[in-house]
């Protein structure tokens, strides 16, 4: 992961717009909770953290969780360095069995939907009682994968690159509160 200076950073959040608040992001966080916690009230699943996009709104969320549960993780990336590949890179397997478990993976973007498909496609094959996906974002576009959707979104997104709630600029701003693109005009 390459270092970009500080003044670089700064710039591109000058050039940069806010797309979802904070304040929203928060209300979002708490609506997908509350259909979480209806859906999994009772079933005891195991939490799985895609990682790292995963990492923020998992936090976020599951200090809402009212359902008993476990959390691991899981490191599959499709891009690197913001540029978009097709193969899935399998950082780190789960190494627990989720044999005969509920499982809810948490993401923070559903965008062409090739990551959360494969990760699903491939815990399938230990035979999970049921493998559910949830994500924060849904970006809008008509490039998804095919026989395959997500089943919990906090927020649709406008088609554009976005970083901020565990996605990155160029491995940066990940940590901030909402939702930013590049201004249309500063691209
Ligand atoms: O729906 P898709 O088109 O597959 O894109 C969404 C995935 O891309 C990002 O991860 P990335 O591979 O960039 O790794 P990261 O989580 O480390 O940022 C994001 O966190 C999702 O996992
Ligand atoms: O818009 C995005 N931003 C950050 N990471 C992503 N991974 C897929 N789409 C995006």
């Amino acid at each position: 992961m390459t270092q970009i200076s500080n003044q670089e950073i700064e710039k591109t959040l000058r050039n940069s717009e806010c797309l979802i608040s904070s304040i929203e992001v928060a209300a979002a966080y708490e609506r997908l909770a509350a259909q979480l916690n209806l859906h999994y009230a009772g079933l005891n699943p195991i939490v799985m953290v895609v990682m790292n996009g995963g990492l923020i709104p998992a936090g976020q969320l599951l200090t809402h969780l009212t359902f008993y549960h476990r959390m691991h993780y899981i490191h599959a990336s499709r891009y690197r360095d913001n540029e978009g590949t097709n193969e899935l890179d399998w950082k780190f397997k789960p190494d627990v069995s989720i044999a005969g478990e509920y499982v809810l993976l948490i993401d923070d973007i559903f965008d062409e939907g090739i990551t959360l498909k494969s990760i699903v496609e491939e815990l399938s094959k230990e035979n999970p009682l049921s493998i559910e996906s949830c994500v924060l974002l849904n970006k809008e576009h008509d490039r998804k994968v095919v026989d395959f959707d997500v089943d919990f979104v906090g927020i649709n997104v406008a088609d554009r690159y976005v970083y901020g709630c565990g996605m990155d600029f160029h491995g940066y701003l990940r940590h901030l509160p909402g939702i930013y693109a590049i201004k249309e005009d500063k691209i």
